[in-house]
Formats: structure tokens, sequence, C-alpha cells
């Protein structure tokens, strides 16, 4: 049943403009939110409810992935939005609040089912979720949820306590823990290529995947978030979270139908079934990097020590890449190799599965050295591709590629938070990390997080603009491997450079 009644603490802040807004505007847009619907939005700041919607108005402008050009539906959507003061440690302020939604579910003819969206900093959850608990505002007689944010805990422990905490106001079922990588809808598809074809399923196995290559690169910085970033990097900040989801989303063999449950299940077994990291082959198995100075599509900038907000001594992680191994039936012996930084060359996340080469070893020629892939293109832009010999161009630099499926740019593709907030609305968990796995995250990430504290893996240092440090090839190279498509996207910008755009420019997949 959907929730009638959102609300949202952390209303001013920057990821309710930049995300929820426009989410929320447009499932709007395409009917799927609930026909009586209110937000209560709040924050310290003394807003009025004008200003509260000035804001929001102004957050669609310039966020939202559709125009906010029709007047009659904006000021609809704005009809939907209250703002009240609350100060997180002010007991008065939930018994007011309380007051708020009772009166706005009468007038509506509302159902008391409450979704509690906390976007505000993870230091404040616990207080928000007990005084949810101590003021009433969760002793509804419909049912009522609790949406939170990451970063869920800092290490194991930490993350053990929090859950401790939370638990006490809310059960796991209430309890919806936002990934935002899990709304993406290729990420969402994942499992349902599977399911529905053969050719696939009949190859995902050890049999014919040699490995498989995760990347997210990112040409941003870090940005105004210094004071966060620095304390997190880019093991914590991604890798713990969202990058062991794809990995989890794409290896857990998921079962027909939308379970939850079966989904959650499976995504378990995933990280049981990963091999454990010793702390003493953290140093061979992880590469830990940090930007230097460097040019991002034709414009220089800084190294990540010089930017604003971080000390000239941080040691901390822009990049990390990992080999892991998951000791099941389908995927013993594939290396998987996942990698995810900060100022590289593009902006990108994809998921490559080279697959062997049967080719090579049957007719023993030399032309059937190029190994097919399938690649999944999850953002910003969306596609699967395949590349395939195909008769009369073995001699070729490169392989076919054949797009399967459309391709989508990214304002076509839904946002992540449109797809989650929806979910989360009619209380489908599937797309949201249970508590199992992100303990089993934090436990398989530990010993990465104890061997740098200890300072026993080395910091390389990557020009920005490329594709990471020296030692990321290294560790591809080893197994006689290499990332896909880093030579293509270099060989794709110095073709743009010297506006000579054919040939291997054109094997970029974009
Ligand atoms: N921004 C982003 O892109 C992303 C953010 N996140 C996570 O989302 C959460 C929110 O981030 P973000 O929006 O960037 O943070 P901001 O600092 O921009 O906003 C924080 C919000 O919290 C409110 N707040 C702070 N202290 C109190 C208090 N004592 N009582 C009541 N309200 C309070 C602020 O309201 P006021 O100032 O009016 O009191 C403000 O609305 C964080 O957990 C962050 O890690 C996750 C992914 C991406
Ligand atoms: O959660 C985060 O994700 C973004 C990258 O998200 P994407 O959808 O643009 O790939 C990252 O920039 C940020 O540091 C991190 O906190």
């Amino acid at each position: 049943m959907d929730a009638n009644t959102f609300v949202l603490f952390g209303a001013t802040g920057d990821l309710a403009k930049r995300k929820i807004y426009p989410a929320l505007f447009n499932l709007f847009l395409d009917g799927k939110l609930p026909e009586v619907f209110s937000v209560i939005g709040l924050g310290r700041r003394e807003w009025s409810d004008e200003t509260f919607k000035a804001n929001i108005e102004r957050s669609l402008h310039s966020f939202s992935r559709r125009e906010a050009s029709d007047a009659e539906a904006v000021t609809k959507f704005l009809s939907f939005f209250r703002y009240h003061v609350l100060d997180v440690d002010r007991k008065e302020d939930y018994q007011s609040l309380l007051k708020l939604i009772e009166e706005r579910e009468q007038a509506l003819g509302a159902e008391p089912n409450r979704l509690f969206y906390l976007s505000v900093g993870p230091e404040l959850f616990e207080t928000i979720a007990n005084h949810i608990q101590d003021s009433g505002l969760g002793d509804t007689k419909g049912w009522k949820r609790l949406v939170i944010e990451k970063p869920f805990g800092r290490d194991l422990q930490s993350a053990r306590d929090f859950n401790a905490q939370l638990s006490k106001a809310f059960t796991e079922d209430e309890i919806f823990r936002i990934d935002h990588y899990l709304g993406k809808p290729m990420v969402q598809k994942l499992h349902l290529l599977q399911q529905t074809n053969p050719v696939l399923q009949a190859s995902w196995n050890n049999r014919y995947i040699a490995n498989v290559q995760i990347t997210a690169s990112e040409t941003v910085g870090v940005e105004e978030r210094a004071g966060y970033y620095d304390h997190s990097g880019a093991l914590r900040d991604m890798f713990q979270n969202h990058m062991l989801q794809l990995l989890m989303m794409l290896a857990a063999h998921l079962p027909k139908g939308d379970d939850s449950e079966q989904v959650r299940s499976k995504k378990k077994h995933v990280m049981q079934s990963l091999e454990p990291l010793l702390r003493q082959d953290v140093a061979t198995q992880v590469v830990r990097g940090q930007y230097t100075s460097g040019t991002i599509q034709g414009k220089p900038v800084v190294g990540y020590k010089d930017e604003a907000g971080i000390p000239q001594e941080s040691q901390n992680d822009t990049f990390i890449a990992a080999k892991l191994q998951i000791e099941d039936d389908f995927w013993r012996g594939i290396p998987i190799y996942i990698r995810t930084g900060k100022r590289m060359k593009e902006k990108a996340t994809r998921i490559v599965i080279e697959f062997r080469e049967p080719v090579k070893q049957v007719s023993n020629t030399n032309n059937g050295g190029k190994p097919n892939l399938l690649v999944f293109e999850i953002s910003p832009n969306e596609g699967i591709y395949l590349r395939l010999n195909t008769e009369g161009e073995a001699q070729q630099q490169d392989l076919t590629k054949v797009l399967i499926g459309s391709h989508k740019s990214g304002s076509e593709v839904p946002e992540a938070y449109e797809n989650l907030i929806y979910d989360a609305l009619r209380g489908d968990s599937s797309f949201f990390a249970h508590w199992d796995e992100v303990e089993l995250s934090w436990k398989w990430v530990q010993p990465i997080l104890d061997a740098y504290a200890a300072n026993e893996v080395p910091l390389y240092p990557y020009p920005a603009g490329s594709f990471g440090p020296q030692a990321a090839h290294d560790l591809l190279a080893k197994d006689g491997f290499e990332w896909w498509f880093d030579r293509e996207s270099e060989a794709a910008t110095s073709a743009k450079n010297t506006g000579n755009t054919s040939s291997q420019a054109s094997l970029s997949i974009k």
C-alpha cells in the first residue's frame, strides 16, 4: 500500500534539492505518486511554506531531467508540500510535527501511512529514530517506514552499533537503506536479462567467462565535500556500497519474479561466497591511488592535496582497484576486477564480461585472438553491447560492436532516485540494501581499512584525466588481461583533438 505522508528531514539540504524534489516531480508527471499525497519538509531554517515551495520550484528548474514548463502541473505538484521548523534535538518540535501530520491526514482523508526520509547526516539518524518512536509519530494506526541515506557506518563495528540503535525503533522490514546505484535502471534490469535470455543463462558461468570488470569512473574531484570525503575516501564512499552492490546484482543468480526476500537471499549468498581478503594480501590485490594535477576535458585541474579543505599531508584514497573471487560453482576461477576513482578520464559506470576464446583454442589460427565481450553501460548513458568476431573482420584492429536493445542518453534515463522513491512509497524493498548485505560488505572491506590505516598499502599518485595508477593496469596484466575500453577512450580523445573521428575512435562505446 502506498505511503500517503512523506516526512522529509533535511528538506532544506543539498540532496533534497538536487535529487529528491526532481525525483518526486518526475514521478508526479508519470502519474506514479499516490492519489492522496502530502509532503512535510523539515529543517531548522525559519522558512514559510511559500519560501519552501519557491525553493522546490527552483530545484525543479535546475535539476529535473524533464522541464518544469507546465505551470499548472508545477502548481498542483507544489500543493502537496508544507514546511515545518524542526530541530532534531527538540522534543516539542516532534509534537507539533505530529499535530501537523494528523491535520493533513484528516484534511486529505489520507490513511495514516507514514514514510520518514532522513536526508540528513548519519550522526542525526539515531536521535531522529528515537524521537519518532517516543513522540508517537511512529505509533500510527497505519504503517511506518524509515528511508536512510548512506553512509551506513565507517567500518564493521560502527555499522553494527548503528544498526543496533536503529533497530530499537524500526524493524528490518521497515528500514529502507538507499544505495542509489541499485536504483539505476540498467542495474535493475540485470537479473531480468539473465532470466529471460537463455543464451546469457547458458554462458553465465566459469566455463565461458574469462573475467569480469566493473568500473565506476568519475571526472569530478572532491567538489565541495572535502570535510566528508577526506574522512571517507573511495573505499568507503563508493567501493563498500555501490561497487559491491553492482557485483551482487551481477553475480546473483536471481530467481524469476520480484520477491524481495529471494533477491536478498541470493545477494547475501554472493557476499558469503566472496573469498575473504586476508590483510597480508591487501597490498597485492588492492591498488590505492590519489589524483595529482592534470587535465580533464581540456581543462587543467589541481591535484587532490591542493583542493580547498584538503590537508597537504592527506593520505586519503581517491581511487581503488581490487581483484575479487567468488567461490561458488558458477564463478569459481573467474577473476573479478573492480575499480572506481575521481578525476579520471571519463564519467562512466560499466560492466564488461570478457568471454574465453574458444576459436583460438579450436582452430589454432591467429584470427581468433579477440574475445567476445558483453558490455553493460549503466550510466550516464545506457545500453547493452556485444562485441563479436564477424566474417572478414578478423584481421582488423578490433571487433564488431552490436547494440542490443535500445541506447538511451542521460535525460531519457529515469534517475535512480525516481525508481527508489517509487519503490519505498510502495513498500518494495528489492532494490534497497538489507542489513545482512551491508554487514557482509563491511566485513569483506575491513582488512583493507586496517591495512590502509597501518599504511601497509602504497598510495600511488595518478594524474587527473587518466585511468588511474599504472599499478591498476598491472593488477590485470599479471593475469594476462587488460582493462577494456581505456585505450579506445584514449584514442577517441586524441582523434577528437586531431579532428580524426574514424577508425579506432569510433569503436569507443558511448
Ligand atoms: N548531497 C548528495 O549528493 C548526497 C548526500 N548523501 C547523504 O544525504 C544526507 C544529506 O546530505 P546533504 O543534503 O548533502 O546535506 P546538507 O548539509 O546539504 O543538508 C543537511 C540537512 O540537514 C538538516 N539539519 C542539519 N542539522 C539539523 C538539526 N540539528 N535539526 C534538523 N535538521 C538539521 C539541514 O537543515 P537546516 O540547515 O535547515 O537545519 C539540511 O536540510 C547525508 O547523509 C549525505 O551523506 C548521499 C548521497 C549523495
Ligand atoms: O554516492 C556517491 O555517488 C557519486 C557518484 O554517483 P553517480 O550516480 O554520479 O555515478 C559520487 O560522486 C559521490 O562521491 C558518492 O558519494
